[in-house]
């Protein structure tokens, strides 16, 4: 069994894996880490690996602690990818994109794909069918956007994530949870056709935090799954250890 971990710039999620199956889920906050991977080491005996995606500041050090027998896998960008990395600048891509990148590349074999995670941040990963990572885009994520508003303003108050009653917002919430929600979902289905203008063929992942609220709002057709990243995570593991 593995443990995988990914940690991203809100809330760490971790999940124990056999083989492709997936037995649980576990979302926590950074300070309560090593209480829940100790929970989870306890309750799952026979975990051998920990896998650990990282855009958020734990470190490695934070899981070393664990290798009483087990061992602690650290993805960066050494490690094996399925894909032809053409970033510019390949070291400071985000290793959950990497991850992403890795999961779609496996998951949808020979076609052009396009994955968006809508967690804190949007990003958008674009790997063609030729096992080539483009690169992509980096927005705020729908939370960021609301707490931005707040934050650097003088006089708009920090709200919680509501549907808009309608385009026109007829009071200050109405007005920002128009401008932030309908501005998340125009914007992504914006990209997608800008995509499609540009590549007719291409699958469409959506995942993150935002997946269930966002996928019913697009007019374009994705495939939904929040839990890719972890998915990914296992499957980016499998592959290294028949490459190693
Ligand atoms: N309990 C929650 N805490 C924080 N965000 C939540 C929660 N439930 C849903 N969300 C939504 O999820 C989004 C954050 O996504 P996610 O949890 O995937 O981010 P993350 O853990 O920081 O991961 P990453 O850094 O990889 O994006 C927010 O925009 C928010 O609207
Ligand atoms: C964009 C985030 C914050 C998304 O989690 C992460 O992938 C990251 O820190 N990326 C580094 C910059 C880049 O991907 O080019
Ligand atoms: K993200």
């Amino acid at each position: 069994m593995i443990l995988v971990i990914d940690v991203g710039n809100t809330r760490i999620k971790a999940a124990v894996f056999e083989g492709a199956t997936l037995f649980e889920i576990f979302v926590f906050s950074k300070i309560e880490l090593q209480k829940n991977i100790q929970n989870i080491l306890k309750n799952f005996e026979n975990i051998t690996d920990i896998v650990v995606s990282s855009v958020g500041d734990v470190e490695k050090q934070s899981f070393l602690e664990y290798n009483n027998g087990l061992n602690v896998h650290f993805l960066s960008h050494e490690d094996f990818f399925p894909f032809h990395n053409s970033y510019a600048t390949p070291k400071t891509l985000g290793i959950d994109r990497m991850v992403l990148a890795a999961g779609a590349t496996f998951r949808f074999p020979n076609q052009n794909r396009l994955v968006i995670d809508a967690g804190t941040c949007i990003t958008y990963d674009f790997i063609d069918d030729k096992n080539n990572y483009l690169g992509g885009a980096i927005a705020p994520g729908l939370r960021l956007r609301y707490e931005s508003l707040h934050n650097f303003t003088a006089k708009l108050p920090l709200l919680s994530l509501e549907s808009p009653k309608d385009l026109i917002g007829t009071s200050t919430s109405e007005s920002i949870h128009s401008g932030v929600v309908n501005g998340f979902v125009y914007e992504i289905d914006g990209f997608i056709d800008e995509y499609k203008a540009r590549y007719s063929n291409f699958i469409i992942i959506l995942t993150g935090g935002d997946t269930d609220f966002l996928a019913k709002r697009l007019k374009n057709t994705i495939f939904a799954n929040s839990n890719f990243l972890l998915e990914s995570l296992n499957q980016t593991f499998q592959y290294k250890i028949k490459n190693d």
